[in-house]
């Protein structure tokens, strides 16, 4: 495609240079288990807060090519297996056009550790193949896919920090108080299989409606059994609660302290101890995507 006409197909991505869009964490203010569905699946309601903090992913046209390529590995993640790849073939039988698209990551968020960074990356992967390939996809069809490849994808899709029911796909925008979040992460894997599995998990929380929604009242049903089976959460928590209100995000194993400024989180942080990363992030209503999709003037559908 000659440069002029792709610059006025495509803004703000073309074949020359990486276009990065953000790809942001999410943590659970809380998380209660409402019971568990016929397919074995737990019903929960949460509050998914969206952060200023995330992954970034890299889209570059190719204009001598159909096919979409994925250019960096994800250690211990095949490229089949990639929440990236997946998000890109879910849409293939959607697309009006052959634009050969090439992607690009950059990795900031710990995998597996409740932060949401491959449903995530899934999310910022569908929205923008949905512009590139004219697919014309709404919201709502966009989360529908994304809720195949996993739980979290449709909040980061719908891109509002938002009160969630059933396994996370029933969502109610909410507007929470901005706030800062110290997230660490202990060296340590929790497996949600597992924890969902696990005899001694709690499941009978009274279901509660987003008006109640308060940090104090509520909990992470999860917290209790993930603390007593991986000591390392227990420790950080132990340690995060002398500085500020804290719990775990998710089946863990990250955790999150609560500030009400940068300043103090951020000291927190570079007191976490060795073997801890962690990062501070603001609290946001709308995701860094949507943004980026709004000042670049592009509209989703509804
Ligand atoms: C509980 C949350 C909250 O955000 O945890 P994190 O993944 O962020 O820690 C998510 O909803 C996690 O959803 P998702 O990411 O799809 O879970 P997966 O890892 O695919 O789930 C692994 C296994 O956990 C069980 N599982 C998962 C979610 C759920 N609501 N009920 C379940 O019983 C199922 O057996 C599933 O096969
Ligand atoms: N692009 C990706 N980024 C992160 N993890 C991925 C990706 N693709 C597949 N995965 C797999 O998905 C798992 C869960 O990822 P992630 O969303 O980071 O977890 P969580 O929801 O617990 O924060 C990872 O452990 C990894 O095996």
């Amino acid at each position: 495609m000659p440069p002029m006409i792709e610059a006025l197909v495509n803004p703000p991505f073309n074949s020359r240079e990486i276009t990065w869009l953000p790809s942001p964490a999410k943590i659970n203010l809380f998380l209660h288990i409402c019971g568990r569905l016929p397919s074995g699946y737990h019903q929960l309601q949460s509050v998914f807060q969206l952060l200023d903090y995330g992954d970034k992913i890299g889209f570059r046209l190719n204009p001598n090519s159909e096919r979409v390529k994925l250019y960096d590995n994800i250690d211990g993640v095949s490229e089949k297996d990639n929440l990236i790849s997946k998000a890109a073939k879910a849409l293939l039988a959607h697309r009006q056009n052959h634009q050969g698209i090439d992607i690009f990551v950059q990795k900031s968020l710990p995998m597996g550790g409740g932060i949401g960074g491959g449903s995530s990356n899934a999310a910022t992967v569908l929205l923008t193949l949905n512009y590139l390939w004219q697919c014309d996809l709404s919201l709502q069809e966009l989360a529908h896919i994304g809720l195949e490849l996993g739980a979290d994808v449709p909040v980061f899709v719908h891109g509002r920090s938002a009160f969630a029911e059933g396994v996370g796909e029933r969502l109610a925008a909410i507007e929470l108080e901005p706030q800062y979040y110290l997230v660490a992460t202990p060296n340590v894997h929790v497996s949600t299989a597992d924890i969902f599995a696990h005899k001694d998990l709690p499941r009978d929380s009274a279901p509660i409606s987003a008006q109640q929604y308060s940090f104090a009242t509520t909990r992470n049903d999860c917290e209790l059994l993930v603390t007593t089976l991986h000591s390392q959460v227990a420790n950080l928590l132990q340690w995060l609660i002398h500085y500020a209100p804290s719990r775990m995000t998710g089946t863990g194993a990250s955790v999150f302290a609560i500030f009400n400024s940068k300043e103090q989180a951020s000291k927190v942080l570079q007191q976490l101890p060795i073997d801890v990363k962690g990062f501070v992030a603001e609290g946001v209503n709308v995701s860094p995507l949507h943004q980026f999709f709004k000042e670049n003037g592009i509209k989703i559908k509804a």
